[in-house]
């Protein structure tokens, strides 16, 4: 099994008492799936994005990535593994408004052990002619394209993709879903997607359903359907 997440648990501090966010959480991907976390605001989705990419730590259980066990690692081991081994993706593109899309996706590239040729990324995303753009110059589509090349040029095992398409209108939506698609297939990052959209569940190999900090159905597809045929 390429990610496996087991008995996942995270409180946080409520005042006197305590928020139990995660309680107990499964999930296991293969290598190369596409897997998407459903569920209500303030399940626990983010949370548990979040501690399966190492920017937060969890209370306990485990998690492997590629046989690399996430919840013993140091700081700097952690650090390490969120630089080479994760892409984050998130609603809004966080692209550094004073940066062209080649540097954007440069300030990535220059500190990660096996980053991609800049060309090859810009091509899988379509943006080779917007390579000195700025991000004010571009839809918003173009903007989550950009975010998605700077995700990609590290090579990651594994792409984490927080509400990917929440800013974006339907079609320019299913376009930037096709392209995850596209990337998954060419590159081999395993994805794994949080959505409130339940229609997107239909590109995904697994789907997760989440409430209160529970995963309370697992759904899996054998054939998965092509984002252009989503329709919500
Ligand atoms: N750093 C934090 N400190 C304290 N509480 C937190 C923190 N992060 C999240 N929470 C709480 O954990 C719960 C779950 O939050 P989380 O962001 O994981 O939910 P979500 O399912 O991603 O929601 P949404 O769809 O609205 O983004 C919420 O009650 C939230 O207030």
């Amino acid at each position: 099994m390429f990610i496996t997440v087991e008995n996942l648990k995270k409180s946080y501090q409520a005042g006197e008492g305590k928020n139990e966010v995660l309680k107990g959480v499964c999930l296991t991907l293969e290598k190369g799936e596409v897997g998407v976390i459903l569920g209500p605001s303030g399940s626990g989705k983010s949370t548990l994005m979040n501690i399966i990419g190492g920017v937060d730590h969890a209370d306990s259980g485990s998690i492997r990535v590629d046989g690399l066990e996430i919840t013993a690692l140091s700081d700097d081991k952690l650090t390490d593994y969120r630089r080479n081994s994760i892409g984050f993706i998130f609603q809004f593109y966080n692209l550094v408004p004073n940066l062209t899309v080649a540097e954007n996706i440069e300030v990535v590239s220059n500190i990660s052990k096996s980053a991609l040729n800049m060309d090859t990324v810009l091509k899988a995303v379509g943006l080779e002619t917007k390579k000195r753009s700025f991000p004010r110059e571009l839809s918003g589509g173009e903007q989550q394209r950009v975010a998605i090349a700077r995700a990609i040029v590290k090579n990651p095992k594994l792409l984490l993709c927080d509400e990917p398409t929440g800013a974006l209108d339907y079609e320019t939506s299913r376009g930037v879903l096709s392209l995850l698609q596209k990337i998954n297939r060419d590159f081999g990052s395993a994805i794994l997607m949080i959505t409130h959209n339940t229609a997107i569940g239909d590109m995904a190999n697994k789907v997760y359903k989440l409430r209160g900090g529970e995963i309370v159905e697992t759904v899996r597809h054998d054939e998965t359907l092509a984002a252009e045929r989503i329709e919500w």
